[in-house]
């Protein structure tokens, strides 16, 4: 299986083209992801990406977390699928519609001097409803709801960007129980598929600082889709405007919810590494 490594802000993904016979009829992506991307048996990455035909959209698209898990959207991921699918031409469109479990999401290619310098992308509206978060219980939005985690009283905020994300404001992101309380958030009862679960800094008006623990991943240098529900959070509790600058230990995002059309636009870089081959049985 030949592959190309890439990563937006250490966000890392294999890539692989599966348009084709025999990718197209694998059954058995979910093992092929957990092996690839183990750290020390295989290449080692954040995600397993595979460019699919589609027949609503320019592409398709199916992502596969570490265990194997897939969820319905990946910020990071998108936007170095679409300077893959963009340089390769197999679209040539710089507006690339692609079909993802969240729906058609829209990333942009952005050229500088005929070089692609970073891909923004329409991310869609945020999703608020608790149970289509999803999220167990009561009421109908998750705004500074109280859980206990280890005997503590947390507050937590979630909405949902195609994938699920629990908001946790902290006074300092560093001091963040990330290792310890991520991975009981993200099993939480409350949440039937399981959450991402950020901490989060506020800086000031236009900036935060975000540590994740994702869903079928564990702690990553960045997430979009995270970076996304983080702006969205804010802006709910006032902490932030409609735009501003996300900083994650990989680097920064720039997010911005537009007030007219209620989507969430997220604009950042995707690198390649290099490419190689994976010997599939
Ligand atoms: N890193 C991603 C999110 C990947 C999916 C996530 N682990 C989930 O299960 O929802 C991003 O950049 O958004």
């Amino acid at each position: 299986m030949e592959f190309v490594k890439m990563h937006g802000l250490g966000n890392d993904f294999v890539i692989v083209d599966a348009r084709k016979s025999p990718l197209l009829e694998r059954t058995d992506w979910e093992d092929v992801a957990i092996k690839v991307c183990d750290r020390h048996y295989g290449v080692g990455a954040d995600g397993l990406i595979l460019v699919l035909p589609s027949e609503i959209a320019h592409v398709g698209w199916r992502i596969l977390n570490p265990d194997g898990s897939e969820p319905e959207m990946c910020g990071n991921g998108i936007r170095c699928f679409a300077r893959y699918v963009y340089e390769r031409s197999i679209v040539t469109d710089k507006v690339i519609q692609v079909e993802t479990l969240a729906g058609i999401i829209v990333p942009e290619i952005q050229v500088e001097n005929d070089q692609v310098v970073g891909v923004k992308v329409d991310m869609g509206e945020p999703i608020f409803e608790r149970s289509k978060i999803p999220m167990t219980g009561e009421g109908d939005q998750v705004v500074e709801e109280e859980i206990d985690i280890q005997g503590n009283p947390v507050k937590i905020t979630a909405l949902s960007m195609g994938n699920p994300h629990c908001l946790i404001y902290v006074d300092k992101v560093e001091e963040a129980p990330l290792t310890e309380w991520g991975p009981i958030v993200e099993k939480h009862p409350l949440f039937p598929k399981k959450t991402n679960v950020e901490f989060v800094e506020v800086v000031n008006k236009n900036e935060v600082r975000m540590h994740v623990w994702e869903r079928g991943a564990g702690p990553t240098l960045a997430c979009g889709t995270g970076a996304c529900a983080t702006i969205v959070g804010s802006v709910l509790h006032g902490y932030t405007d409609r735009k501003a600058t996300v900083h994650l230990p990989g680097g920064s995002l720039a997010i911005e919810w537009d007030e007219k059309s209620n989507k969430v636009f997220m604009t950042g870089p995707a690198v390649e590494v290099f490419q190689g081959t994976y010997p599939l049985k």
